[in-house]
């Protein structure tokens, strides 16, 4: 499989997944792939019928995305065509169904319009798999539903024992169920990877839809556009497309466009310039979506917020599918968030009109977050993560943090005073003191809070209210197609809180709308800065005349592609550019030694490469057979092997590690991109990923800094034994005391992956007694022969611990702290010291009220204590477990309420 992969698509090893995927359809079993957009999904389909010499077919929603996908292939040397309206080779039906073809595709369509002698042909000839992709179609609750998909599961009584492989990049549990239904699946594997795109950058900006905002958005992409790289600008109208598509054609930009209002001849004439990079932009509405399969676009914006998230996923998707560090910006503007009507007017039940304006309401959530966008988006898709990314606007910015209680209180006020009976609209007309007719009738102007938020704008109480609803005080239903705006239950508490007791603080984010309107009195807003930085993203991994040589390649491939009729990344992608550019080989052989090289290329490109290699690396002053780049390695959480530093995690590794600057120091220095300092937090997490991608460290001065002890070490790794599993970091730190970081718990994982040798790390020899590990006693579970002697702690109950001092191990042993069952047991002479961060270990279920320290929460610990009360208020929770902050109470019970309802009664 491995030698088809290296011939066919030039590359060495298989991503995540596809292997194992590959092998269960190859074993004749029907398969569901849900996995994010770029990750190599094609590829499942693709090798099958390489390796069993039998035609795969793939349904596609989209002629042009078949094309281009057929072009590609046969680049590469693997006998592909589809069948289609737009098919001049006569002949390609009767080949088809001959088993000519590799890899054959057509629309839904077609699919159900064959007769079954085409059928019964093809499978006398050899059929390996029916793919269907872009699968999550064929559910109404997908967010692109196509009722021609419906039709699919017809084909299962012609191919009953040909393997069915659905492939979704976005598919909710809902979907994936139905996929499987409609098609009819039996004992399905089903993979689903993650949904992280980790090259992609997210950021948000609230923008004006003037004239004076185009031409700064102009003025960006000229920037960037000197760099390679495409970019694809997607708007919610065609008239807003022609307008920026002219102003970019003003500046002397080469763009085009694409919307429904073309005809097909120009649409498809626009796809190609811009596939094969003789347009730089391409500005279109959302029609230009899933047929875009070209790798190397650097950079998407959307000009308009889209009307789901799942979309947005999608076609932000688009961007950086080569692996290589890329850019997402959503501009949105407040009128995109009243388009409900306008979406639902295709909806064609309650159930689908409400799953539309759900979809939207999430959108804006998104828009208006304070906080790791990718996070958030992760979560939407069901994938939990602990940590920011780093690499978002909210991350990378600045923060600004304010008390925001009496606003907050204000505003919930208002909200509360509306009794659930309108939207946004009402309350901060209330609040800015507006004496409409409305706001008369209903006597909203006897209400207390009329006229006390004069101070701010209504984009800035909006701007407040997105924060509100994100961090869970408010909360919106859905009538019909309008909005209702109500105050959640943790904002209930916050209102009660602030009638009863001392009103508490409410430290918030602001987000970036707040700020601009603050700033500026409005929200007009400056295109930023982090498309010009996208240019000197790539420069870290080549020189400076080796990034000429680069370029000049892509010269190269550029007019290869035109003398053959092809797309230039049908040829070999960017990063395989680069890696020629870096590698500089002399002969086929080392050509063909390259990642991403395939036979065909050789065969038929090699020459004309080798040619030009020699004489523009002449040119440029460097010798040819240069250090090949070292081949990536691949990791669980890091799943594509081309996944390089961003620059600025490079900056972050070479000032900590080469320059010797402390965390403090580098998070408080300014940045290149102007954005102000980052957070220590998001330093620690750069280093640890150049860590993971192989760069060296000093991991003794590293856990010094970040106060990672053998104590803390030791109780994550009882944790994780306990828990018996470290695939998610939130339930190994709800473990531990607070004490312990989700920083501490990165390193830990990402040492154990690297095989740190931690017990030469924290020198156990040189252990002071304060130092020595403490034992937790309880009952003993590792029982490891032959190591009863050497010294650390394990127990399978968490939530009782004595401090004892027991010795530590032996300085030979090599100290695995991953790998519990290295774990000794204590010796018997152990004797107690204080340990303040064991003693936080206690879980309040256990000791609870002999329990002298206060109790700290935790769902389980609630859970347990309510059980055993006759009836508690959140307030007797908050009292009773004294040693959580309220907020972090607050969101477990919010939580609770949402996963365990029924189990927890109260208030
Ligand atoms: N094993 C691999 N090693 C290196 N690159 C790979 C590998 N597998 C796939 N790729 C490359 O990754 C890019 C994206 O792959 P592909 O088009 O299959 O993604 P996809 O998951 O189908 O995305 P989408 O959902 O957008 O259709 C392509 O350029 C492909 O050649």
């Amino acid at each position: 499989m491995e030698s088809v992969l290296k011939k066919y698509f030039g590359y060495s090893q298989f991503r995540p997944y596809q292997k194992e995927i590959i092998d269960k359809i190859l074993s004749g079993r029907d398969c569901l792939v849900v996995m994010a957009t770029g990750s190599g999904k094609s590829l499942c389909y693709q090798i099958p019928p390489l390796v069993k010499g039998k035609t795969a077919v793939v349904i596609s929603p989209l002629l042009s995305l078949m094309q281009d996908q057929v072009m590609s292939l046969k680049q590469r040397g693997v006998k592909a065509e589809y069948l289609g309206s737009t098919q001049t080779k006569h002949a390609a039906y009767s080949e088809a169904e001959n088993g000519i073809f590799d890899v054959l595709y057509m629309t839904p369509e077609k699919a159900c319009l064959l007769p079954p002698s085409f059928w019964k042909n093809l499978l006398n000839a050899g059929i390996c798999l029916l793919a269907v992709d872009e699968a999550h179609c064929i559910s109404e609750w997908g967010h692109d539903f196509r009722k021609e998909y419906k039709q699919l599961h017809l084909l299962r009584g012609v191919l009953s024992d040909v393997p069915f492989v659905g492939l979704t990049a976005t598919a909710t549990e809902k979907v994936q169920k139905d996929i499987v239904c409609s098609l009819k699946m039996k004992d399905t594997y089903i993979a689903i990877g993650s949904f992280d795109r980790p090259n992609l950058f997210y950021g948000v900006k609230c923008s004006s839809r003037s004239m004076s905002f185009v031409d700064e958005l102009v003025v960006e992409v000229s920037k960037y556009i000197s760099s390679a790289g495409s970019t694809i600008i997607y708007c919610t109208t065609v008239k807003d497309t022609e307008q920026i598509c002219d102003s970019l054609k003003d500046a002397g930009i080469k763009a085009g466009m694409y919307h429904g209002q073309m005809g097909s001849k120009a649409r498809d004439e626009s796809h190609r310039s811009f596939i094969r990079d003789d347009l730089h932009v391409m500005v279109a509405t959302i029609a230009f979506g899933m047929g875009i399969d070209k790798p190397n676009i650097r950079c998407v914006i959307h000009y308009g917020c889209p009307k789901s998230l799942e979309s947005y996923y999608q076609e932000s998707g688009r961007c950086g599918r080569d692996g290589l560090a890329s850019i997402c910006w959503l501009y949105y503007a407040r009128s995109d968030f009243a388009k409900a009507d306008f979406y639902c007017a295709d909806a064609s039940s309650e159930n689908q009109r409400k799953a539309i304006m759900e979809s939207l309401m999430a959108a804006e959530k998104y828009c208006y977050l304070s906080t790791c966008r990718r996070k958030f988006l992760l979560e939407y898709f069901g994938e939990e993560t602990a940590e920011d990314c780093g690499n978002c606007d909210n991350c990378t910015r600045t923060r600004e943090e304010r008390d925001l209680s009496r606003e907050a209180y204000l505003l919930l006020s208002c909200v509360q005073s509306c009794a659930g009976r309108w939207g946004l609209n009402m309350p901060i007309d209330i609040l800015r003191g507006s004496r409409s007719k409305k706001i008369l009738e209903n006597n909203f102007d006897k209400v207390p809070m009329h006229g006390m938020g004069k101070n701010y704008s209504s984009t800035w109480w909006k701007a407040l209210a997105g924060l509100l609803f994100s961090h869970g005080f408010l909360k919106e239903v859905i009538r019909d197609v309008y909005r209702f705006a109500s105050v959640s239950p943790s904002g209930l508490q916050f209102l009660s809180n602030a009638n009863t007791v001392h009103q508490g603080s409410l430290i918030l984010p602001l987000n970036s709308e707040m700020i601009d309107e603050e700033r500026s009195g409005n929200s007009q807003t400056k295109v930023e800065g982090n498309l010009q930085n996208l240019a000197a993203l790539e420069r870290e991994v080549l020189s400076e005349a080796e990034e000429k040589l680069y370029h000049m390649l892509l010269d190269v491939r550029k007019r290869l592609a035109q003398d053959f009729g092809t797309a230039p990344y049908a040829i070999c992608g960017d990063q395989t550019i680069r890696n020629i550019a870096k590698i500089r080989p002399s002969n086929k052989a080392r050509l063909a030694n390259i990642d991403g090289v395939n036979q065909h290329l050789v065969t038929k490109y090699g020459d004309s490469f080798l040619q030009s290699i020699g004489h523009l690396s002449q040119e440029v002053n460097l010798s040819l057979d240069g250090e090949a780049p070292a081949q990536p390695s691949v990791t669980k959480e890091y799943p594509y092997s081309q996944r390089k530093l961003t620059p600025a995690k490079f900056d972050a590794w070479r000032l900590w590690e080469k320059d010797q600057l402390s965390f403090h120091h580098i998070a408080s220095l300014p940045r290149k991109s102007g954005s102000g300092a980052v957070k220590e937090q998001t330093i620690i997490s750069y280093i640890l990923d150049a860590a993971r991608e192989g760069h060296e460290l000093n991991w003794t001065r590293f856990c010094k800094e970040i106060g990672l002890t053998l104590e803390i070490v030791q109780q994550i790794g009882f944790v994780i034994t306990k828990i018996g599993s470290k695939d998610r970091l939130k339930p190994i730190k709800e473990e531990l005391p607070e004490s312990v970081s989700y920083d501490h718990i990165r390193a830990y994982l990402i040492m154990e992956d690297l095989n740190v040798p931690m017990g030469e790390l924290f020198d156990l020899k040189s252990c002071t007694p304060d130092e020595v590990p403490t034992k937790i006693s309880g009952s003993l579970s590792y029982d490891h022969e032959g190591e009863k002697e050497k010294g650390c702690y394990a127990t399978d109950n968490a939530t009782s611990f004595s401090q004892e001092r027991i010795s530590p191990p032996s300085p030979l042993t090599p100290f695995s702290l991953g790998s519990v069952s290295r774990m000794k047991q204590p010796r018997s002479d152990d004797s107690s010291i204080d340990n303040s961060a064991v003693k936080k270990l206690h879980k309040c279920s256990e000791t609870k009220d002999e329990c002298n320290d206060p109790l700290v929460a935790t769902e389980s610990a609630i859970l347990e204590w309510v059980a055993n009360q006759d009836g508690v208020s959140s307030s007797n929770i908050i009292e009773h477990f004294k040693g959580s902050r309220r907020e972090s109470i607050i969101e477990l019970l919010d939580h609770l309420e949402e996963v365990r309802l029924g189990e927890i009664i109260l208030f």
